[in-house]
């Protein structure tokens, strides 16, 4: 990279000319990417010069390197507004270890680790090139007073907003102080600051609020939309009920004998040499310490899977009930010890033996990048469209085909239902769950539509045909009517229930 770039005496910013060549440099030589993805190029010209955008892509398009790229080539600090510190973190570690200027503030930085970043913004010719901080950060009064020292320097490159559907109410994550980051627009004016907001997971609605309240105006504003599809991605809903599932068993043995049926499947490839079989013997070491029993020497390469269920009970049960039927699982959910959650994420990362499945709750989601996961199953109906498809998401990163099978009952229904209205939320927020989590049982229950389409019409980012085969419905439509009917409780049996108090309970969730 030229001296230029990082010097930090470098005149004020102006969009910057990069040659095209130079991008591809950068790419390989600093990501070890060999290639742009598509739309990724034309992302980083737009933000290279300084306008502001709007990314719609889907899970794992790769959304980070849109304004991480940018980042290192600009003039000045780029800020990346993050809402979970595992998210930040796995950017963070990946950037240093590409040896990049790359800081995090947040509750739980070390104080003279924050006295170091706070000093180098001070100085308003910051040395870090991308500072990771939560949107709490981003409204402190003093933060926000030396952002102005970096901002008066024409210091300030970009504001990145990730996961920007956080800012709206009617979206499944709402975080209040998203909403404050229209400050960046407000106060900040010559220059401008150039802003970038993605998301995965915006419905129209939510794409309105990011607009609003980021303070972008339109004829500014670059859209891309890249569409939610994942075409990789197999979709296919189970359909069950208390009393049992659509084959009229109990619907555990029905995800057993699904995912030892993967595990089969992909046997009898590697036997026939048609995949290569990965999972060394590893002993994988969390960031705490904590270390995971070495494997013996495998046969066969593990499945990486993860199972979502609602309760944290219901996550230790299942983990264990799985691992007693020849399944190997772990747990991860918040009530766990932090080291216990590290180690389970570094195992099941390293694809440790013991660690194929990770049974969690949705404080398992975001920011959870391990390219080989071949099934995310879940046991639960979850709380919304967008969190589903989220959690989905981390399905067949590496593009290769995995598979997303929804559990889905009534009863559930009923039960996510009551939990919600006993969380008191805010009646916007309340509302936008409640269409959410309908437009899901719709497209759960929908059987005459493609899963993808459906998927699309909800998001309404980009348009899809008919998969083929990549779900159910286009697999086979009339044998998924009849699961339904056989596997659903009706209507009448769920509102006796309901009036009798059944589905509500003080479980711990999360
Ligand atoms: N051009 C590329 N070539 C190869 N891999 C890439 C490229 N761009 C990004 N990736 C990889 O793709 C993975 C997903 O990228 P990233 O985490 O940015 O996804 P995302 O779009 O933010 O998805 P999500 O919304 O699901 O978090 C990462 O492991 C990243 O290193």
């Amino acid at each position: 990279m030229p001296s230029t770039v990082l010097n930090p005496l470098a005149p004020p910013r102006k969009p910057t000319t990069i040659p095209p060549h130079q991008l591809d440099y950068v790419l390989r030589k600093v990501f070890h990417k060999p290639s742009f993805r598509p739309h990724q190029r034309e992302i980083i010209l737009a933000a290279l010069a300084s306008t502001d955008l709007l990314i719609l892509a889907a899970t794992s398009f790769g959304k980070s390197l849109c304004y991480q790229l940018p980042a290192i080539l600009h003039h000045g600090i780029t800020l990346v507004i993050s809402p979970l510190l595992a998210l930040m973190a796995n950017q963070v570690s990946a950037l240093h270890s590409a040896g990049i200027a790359v800081a995090s503030l947040n509750s739980t930085t070390p104080l003279a680790e924050r006295r170091r970043i706070l000093d180098d913004l001070k100085s308003g010719h910051p040395i870090i090139r991308l500072l990771y901080v939560t949107p709490e950060t981003c409204v402190q009064d003093g933060f926000r007073k030396i952002i102005r020292v970096v901002h008066a320097q024409h210091e300030l490159a970009r504001v990145a907003v990730d996961e920007a559907h956080c800012i709206s109410e009617w979206g499944h994550d709402f975080r209040p102080a998203y909403k404050q980051l229209g400050w960046f627009k407000r106060e900040l004016h010559d220059p401008e600051v150039p802003v970038m907001c993605v998301t995965a997971t915006a419905t129209e609605r939510v794409v309105g609020d990011i607009v609003r309240m980021m303070g972008l105006e339109e004829g500014r504003l670059r859209t891309f939309r890249c569409g939610a599809a994942r075409g990789n991605l197999h979709f296919e809903v189970r359909y069950k009920s208390d009393e049992g599932d659509e084959m009229g068993r109990d619907p555990f043995e029905g995800l057993v004998g699904w995912i030892k049926g993967m595990q089969r499947r992909k046997r009898k490839m590697e036997e026939a040499g048609l995949l290569k079989l990965k999972g060394k013997p590893t002993t994988a070491t969390s960031t705490t310490g904590l270390t995971a029993a070495p494997s013996a020497t495998r046969s066969h390469s593990p499945i990486s899977g993860i199972i979502y269920t609602l309760s944290r009970t219901s996550c230790e049960l299942l983990a264990t009930a799985l691992t007693a039927a020849g399944i190997p699982s772990k747990p991860f959910h918040a009530g766990l010890p932090a080291p216990t959650k590290s180690l389970t994420l570094t195992a099941w990362a390293a694809s440790s033996p013991g660690y194929d499945v990770v049974v969690a709750t949705t404080a398992f989601g975001m920011g959870i990048d391990k390219h080989d996961v071949r099934f995310v199953a879940h046991w639960c109906l979850p709380k919304s469209f967008e969190g589903y498809y989220q959690e989905a998401g981390r399905a067949g990163r590496d593009g290769r085909a995995a598979s997303c099978v929804l559990w889905y009952g009534r009863e559930d229904r009923d039960r996510v239902v009551g939990f919600r209205e006993g969380e008191g939320e805010r009646r916007t927020a309340a509302w936008g769950r409640a269409e959410s989590l309908r437009a899901l049982v719709g497209w759960a229950e929908g059987v005459g539509k493609c899963r993808h389409v459906g998927i699309q019409d909800y998001f309404g980012n980009g348009e899809v045909g008919r998969c083929g085969f990549a779900c159910d419905v286009c697999k086979d439509g009339e044998g998924v009517r009849k699961r339904m009917e056989r596997g659903l409780a009706s209507e009448e049996w769920c509102s006796t229930q309901r009036e009798m108090g059944v589905y509500e309970s003080g479980e711990e969730y999360y």
